[in-house]
């Protein structure tokens, strides 16, 4: 049966950004608490609004414990507004875990950005597993996008820059994504591909570390050559060799040396810290 806005009650606004606004809900049968993520689709060209079907439709083939869990969309017509209604991650994002420790001046425990790594490349997996021919690429990863649960498992979200990759290219089209995750390949004009979500995955994990990203810069053409050069400062000397070895795996500059995520799997540093399948 087709849902309404009022089977839901807002309790509050817990985020807004480019795509609109993220409201903590409770549903009103049960009292399960989820959020949706509304958007105004007023203001949106023809081919804007089918990235925002695009987006849905995505959502709702991805399973996995580490991506979001999409439950229903509501369309609003009067007010050309969108409801896409998913699961609430009560960790919130590793944004606002990374400018808590900036501010409190410690750092991450190396096991939890451990879990972290090994919970997104699975969660990547199930993107970049080609279904019916087809891989998704996230295509704007950063610690923004990643929300954790009670338990601080990740939670993959907001798909709204996923392009779907077709089985006859193994490239997407243009990045819209962070610029300082932008890989060498999108900086030197090349299109991007699953390898590209590896690059950004390797950025955020130095984030995670060293609570900056490994290339910033003042200004675009700087941050450019930067990214191009590969250098990069290592992670602090408190964290470990694997920990350090695995993340430049991950920023390496040319793609035909970079991992793609069933490669970053079989990594022995990566396999030996797999969860036991059930
Ligand atoms: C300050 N904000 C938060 O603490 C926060 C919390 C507790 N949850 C969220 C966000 C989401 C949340 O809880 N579930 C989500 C599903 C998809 C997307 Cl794109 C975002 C969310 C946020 C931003």
């Amino acid at each position: 049966m087709q849902t309404t806005l009022d089977d839901y009650e807002v309790i509050e606004t817990i985020g807004t950004g480019s795509y609109g606004t993220c409201k903590k809900i409770r549903r009103r049968r049960d009292g399960l608490i989820l959020v949706w993520k509304e958007m105004d689709y007023g203001m949106m060209t023809e081919t804007e609004k089918q990235m925002l079907v695009s987006e849905v439709n995505l959502l709702r083939e991805l399973k996995s414990p580490y991506i979001v869990r999409y439950y229903d969309r509501i369309i609003d017509r009067t007010n050309t507004t969108i409801f896409i209604i998913m699961e609430y991650c009560k960790g919130g994002d590793l944004a606002t875990l990374i400018n808590k420790c900036k501010k409190e001046g410690s750092y991450l425990d190396e096991n939890f950005i451990w879990k972290i790594l090994i919970q997104v490349t699975l969660a990547l997996k199930e993107c970049h597993e080609r279904k019916n021919g087809k891989a998704v690429l996230h295509r704007d990863l950063k610690p923004a996008n990643v929300f954790l649960d009670t338990d601080k498992n990740v939670k993959l979200g907001d798909f709204g820059l996923a392009r779907v990759l077709h089985h006859e290219t193994s490239f997407a089209n243009t990045y819209v994504g962070t610029p300082f995750y932008m890989s060498p390949e999108l900086v030197n004009n090349m299109s991007y591909n699953e390898k590209s979500d590896v690059w950004s995955m390797g950025c955020m994990m130095y984030e995670l570390s060293a609570l900056r990203p490994p290339f910033v810069a003042s200004n675009q053409a700087e941050l450019n050559r930067k990214i191009r050069s590969g250098d990069f400062a290592r992670i602090p000397l408190h964290f470990s060799d694997d920990l350090n070895t695995i993340q430049n795996k991950m920023l390496q500059v040319d793609v035909s040396k970079r991992p793609s995520i069933t490669e970053l799997l079989a990594e022995p540093l990566v396999a030996s810290r797999l969860p036991m399948v059930e």
